[in-house]
């Protein structure tokens, strides 16, 4: 199975770097013609992922049509800018492996919904997880869910991926897959605001915790399964992102966290933090399935400029409650 890669970033030069183990073959398509020409001289992804020695097997292209002879796609492009470029890519019946994590603004749509909407004939599959790339890419032992409906795909996808150090757990769960990755994304801002702010170490497991929460009942009304939620797409990459500040989402949290503007914090970055573009469309999505998630809303309030004070004064001042619920 020739494994091709959309988005050059730094997932997807991990991901490429994972697919081409054994030194197979692998294209990685990048818009950046500077990603392009450092991957192809130099081995390196200088600008997204700097330091990290790749396969030589690893060609990169700037042309979606190098694309043509992969057997299997990885999607890679941030979930904001996934249908701009899946909607060049020719139709086809090739798997979709969708490793992005967010919801699309406007459609309220799970990158999987995004692609199947594009490409009805391409089955599709989600790999997500406690992944951080740098970690991956170095060949660090990581593991994963891969999500396929299709059982023989994802036995098979598992096979050309998986090895001792990046471990596949299957699961038919689709949904469940995308939103614990999507959600725990916004779950991480709040918790880098809790360190940038000095709350604590006991304000920040009772985050988590409670993020989980409302993680679970918001992927629940999505029809994502509990179990699926508590695994490593879920709380696994919950607990990763929101424990380091290798984080982008954690690290943005940190800078609001400490009075600085979103604005100011995301102006002029050419990576992402997809938790920032998520937290207002997963409002809106939350809303819609009559599902509350007070961590969300708190978070959307810090992007839009109040004050932290006033945001975890109001968090406080909750009802206090059965946990349960
Ligand atoms: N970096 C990581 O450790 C992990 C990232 N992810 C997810 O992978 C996805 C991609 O993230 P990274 O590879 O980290 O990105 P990155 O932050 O390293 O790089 C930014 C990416 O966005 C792309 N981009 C920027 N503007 C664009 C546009 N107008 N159209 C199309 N693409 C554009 C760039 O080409 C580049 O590939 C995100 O959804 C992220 O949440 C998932 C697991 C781990
Ligand atoms: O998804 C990730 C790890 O699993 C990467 O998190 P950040 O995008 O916050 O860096």
């Amino acid at each position: 199975m020739k494994i091709g890669v959309l988005g050059g970033g730094a997932w997807g030069t991990a991901l490429a770097q994972v697919a081409a183990r054994g030194d197979q073959p692998v294209t990685l398509w990048a818009r950046e013609d500077d990603v392009v020409t450092s991957v192809n001289t130099r081995h390196e992804n200088s600008s997204f992922l700097p330091g990290v020695p790749l396969s030589p097997a690893i060609r990169a292209t700037s042309d979606l049509a190098d694309l043509s002879d992969c057997d299997a796609l990885l999607v890679v492009v941030p979930a904001q800018f996934l249908r701009a470029v899946l909607s060049q890519l020719p139709a086809g019946n090739r798997p979709l492996v969708l490793c992005a994590k967010g919801i699309e603004a406007g459609t309220q749509k799970l990158v999987a919904e995004v692609a199947r909407e594009l490409h009805p004939d391409a089955p599709v599959a989600v790999l997500s997880g406690p992944t951080f790339a740098h970690e991956v890419a170095k060949g660090l032992p990581t593991a994963v869910t891969l999500a396929c409906e299709d059982e023989a795909l994802r036995d098979a996808l598992a096979d050309r991926l998986g090895s001792a150090t990046f471990r596949t757990y299957g699961s038919s769960d689709v949904a469940g897959a995308e939103i614990g990755g999507a959600v725990k994304n916004v779950l991480a801002i709040a918790c880098g605001v809790v360190e940038g702010a000095g709350l604590g170490l006991n304000a920040r497991a009772a985050l988590i915790a409670r993020g989980f929460a409302e993680m679970t009942r918001f992927g629940v009304a999505r029809g994502g399964r509990p179990e699926t939620l508590a695994g490593l797409s879920g709380l696994g990459d919950l607990v990763l992102t929101c424990s380091s500040t290798n984080s982008r989402n954690f690290s943005l949290g940190v800078g609001l966290g400490q009075g600085k503007a979103a604005s100011e914090l995301l102006a002029d970055r050419r990576t992402v933090a997809e938790g920032a573009a998520t937290a207002p469309v997963l409002r809106e999505a939350a809303r819609a399935v009559g599902v509350e998630m007070p961590v969300t809303e708190a978070v959307c309030a810090l992007l839009d400029g109040t004050p932290v004070r006033t945001v975890v004064d109001a968090l406080l001042a909750r009802p206090m409650r059965e946990e349960a619920r």
